[in-house]
């Protein structure tokens, strides 16, 4: 039987856990943990993305607020933003939401942001961190993070001995999820587009994360039966019903859940686990500027 990965769940359980975790530093320190959100221009995703976002940090206790700037903005003005942010005691966590209008360069604005602030785990200095295995005191990037839970729920055992194989290698999911999996005792191969046979490097892994970015490309024979499957693409297609677009993964759900043993859905799979550990990373930060040890997720 298929488990479907119920990641709504789990993103429940985060969340939940998030607020217990604001509360009692709120009681014993006063300090409330604070999170700023910057988005520039009008994509309509990324503001669907950042309302969420805003809403969830509400439901954990949090000061929230959000930056909304226009899509002219000059990189002088974000950068003047970010210092701000940084500076501003009642903020423990910075998200400058991707992508940026192309006349940024977004790693100088991801560099700008505090490596302390940094709850995307973008920084150099918490890619480093992670690098090295340093996870006590990094920013772990959310999706990988959350992805990574997913694993353990569903696997329930340590990873030593499976392989796993990472499709994408994006700053932002792949690299960090190979890295994670390393940690984690996982036998890891990160595969892209320039990869050789790539159905057949697919149907060697027992873990299979898909950061592609391609609707539905890994099909169910490409998958080894029994693996557990993670989807992370989001890919938003046009002609859904009633005229509205449709949302898929990178993943043929219908042909893979066939082979897996277990597999995320699209939606409700790794999305809401973002968005759960943005809160975690926010929470942890706001433990660590108090002094406190930081509760782990
Ligand atoms: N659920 C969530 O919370 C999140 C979801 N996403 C989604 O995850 C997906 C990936 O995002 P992201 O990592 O930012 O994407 P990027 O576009 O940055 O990276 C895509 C990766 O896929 C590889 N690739 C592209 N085409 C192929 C192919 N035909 N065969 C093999 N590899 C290929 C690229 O290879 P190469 O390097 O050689 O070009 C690249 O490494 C997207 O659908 C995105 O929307 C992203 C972030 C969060
Ligand atoms: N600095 C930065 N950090 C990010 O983490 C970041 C970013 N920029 N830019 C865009 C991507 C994408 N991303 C998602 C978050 C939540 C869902 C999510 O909640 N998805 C729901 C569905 C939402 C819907 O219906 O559109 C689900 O999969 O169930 C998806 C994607 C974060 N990203």
């Amino acid at each position: 039987m298929t488990t479907v990965i119920d990641g709504k769940a789990v993103a429940a359980d985060v969340v939940t856990k998030v607020r217990i975790a604001a509360e009692k530093l709120i009681a014993e320190t006063g300090v409330v943990p604070g999170i700023a959100v910057v988005i520039v221009g009008h994509d309509p995703a990324s503001q669907v993305y950042v309302a969420s976002k805003g809403k969830k940090a509400k439901e954990c206790g949090f000061h929230s607020v959000e930056h909304a700037l226009p899509s002219d903005t000059s990189e002088a003005d974000l950068v003047a933003l970010v210092q701000k942010l940084n500076a501003d005691p009642k903020i423990h966590g910075i998200l400058v939401q991707l992508p940026l209008p192309d006349h940024i360069d977004a790693g100088k604005i991801i560099q700008t942001i505090s490596a302390d602030k940094d709850v995307d785990g973008f920084h150099f200095t918490n890619v480093g961190k992670l690098g090295t295995g340093e996870l006590d005191t990094a920013f772990v990037p959310c999706t990988p993070a959350g992805s990574m839970l997913l694993i353990e729920r569903a696997l329930g055992r340590d990873l030593s001995g499976l392989n796993a194989v990472v499709v994408g290698r994006s700053n932002i999911v792949g690299k960090p999820m190979a890295n994670l999996l390393l940690n984690a005792n996982a036998t890891v191969t990160v595969a892209h587009s320039r990869t050789k046979d790539l159905p057949a490097l697919c149907r060697s892994a027992d873990i299979l994360v898909a950061a592609v970015g391609r609707p539905e490309m890994i099909k169910g024979d490409w998958v080894k039966p029994g693996a557990t499957v993670i989807d992370v693409g989001i890919n938003r297609l046009e002609g859904g019903l009633n005229g509205k677009s449709k949302l898929v993964g990178d993943v043929d759900y219908g042909s893979a859940a066939e082979q897996a043993g277990a597999i995320t859905p699209v939606p409700g799979g790794v999305g809401p686990m973002t968005i759960a550990l943005l809160m975690a990373n926010t929470v942890v930060s706001a433990f660590r500027s108090a002094g406190q040890s930081a509760p782990r997720f």
